[in-house]
């Protein structure tokens, strides 16, 4: 599959890069960027983070405002961030800014109108790692991050497939959305109103029922607005200790839900990622 450049710029020795494709999965035109650290060549091929960003995002939101490269640079790890969802004029969206484009909830999406775009599950898992390890200097080693709604996406994604990943974190995720309005709004449309079929994209309900072999991090501010009626991090918790699996998580003072907040800590979550993908 072929790929076209978007942009290019050197930062901290190493390439920020946006490209453009066709996508199978997603049925559309997707966009994604790509960080790629100095040290990365066809001899030395590099381990890579996927970050998954929250609602409204692109793949702009996190390389432009996060403050990544530095430590990603530092520790030769090259870092993909896709798009939120499917894009284009025949896709269908919502008025809303949580549902349809920029809101993709990182799911396969089986009912009308969303299906047949909204396959962001497929695009994570199985697409954009094959595109971006035929194309560019990296191994298949590869860590799950996100913020909120990537957050969740992160959580979920990285539960399911542990044999692909090594380590997961996430900044405020949506960590039970089967008991929010954010998931229950983007379940209900995507998924159906059975609610067995939910379960297989929340967080806790799959931490819950299966113990996590990978190490989970997770950063949460407490004046993020969204805490208490959105996120509950709490839930990821419980479900932690009734599977027996192993979960930091790090309740951090006076932090919103913003970028800054990510920014203040994205140092030590590709540190973490890094241990993993290194060992
Ligand atoms: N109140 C916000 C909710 C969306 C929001 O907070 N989005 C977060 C992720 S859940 C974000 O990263 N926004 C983009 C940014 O800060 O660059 C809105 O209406 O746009």
């Amino acid at each position: 599959m072929s790929l076209e450049v978007i942009s290019k710029a050197k930062v901290c020795g190493g390439w920020h890069k946006q490209y453009s494709h066709k996508s199978i999965s997603l049925n559309c035109d997707m966009r994604f960027a790509l960080f790629l650290p100095p040290n990365a060549s066809a001899e030395s091929p590099v381990p890579v983070l996927y970050w998954l960003s929250g609602l409204t995002c692109t793949d702009e939101n996190f390389m432009q405002k996060a403050g990544a490269f530095k430590k990603a640079a530092e520790l030769g790890i090259a870092i993909v961030a896709p798009d939120t969802s499917p894009r284009g004029d025949d896709v269908a969206d919502d008025e809303g800014y949580d549902l349809g484009k920029g809101a993709g909830f990182y799911l396969n999406a089986t009912q009308t109108p969303w299906a047949s775009h909204y396959k962001m599950y497929d695009y994570i898992v199985k697409e954009l790692p094959a595109l971006v390890e035929q194309h560019f200097p990296v191994t298949q080693t590869k860590s799950i991050s996100g913020h909120s709604m990537g957050g969740h996406g992160a959580l979920t994604i990285g539960l399911k497939n542990q044999e692909q990943y090594r380590s997961i974190s996430a900044f405020s995720p949506i960590t039970n959305p089967m008991n929010c309005p954010w998931g229950q709004k983007a379940f209900t449309q995507y998924l159906g109103s059975n609610k067995e079929f939910w379960r297989e994209y929340d967080a806790s309900e799959l931490l819950a029922s299966a113990q996590s072999r990978l190490p989970i991090l997770v950063d949460q501010g407490d004046a993020d607005n969204f805490l208490q009626e959105q996120l509950k991090p709490e839930n990821l918790i419980t479900a932690a200790k009734q599977s027996d699996s192993e979960i930091e998580l790090r309740m951090q003072a006076g932090y919103d839900h913003s970028y800054f907040f990510i920014q203040s800590f994205i140092d030590e979550h590709i540190a973490f990622h890094s241990k993993y993908l290194k060992a």
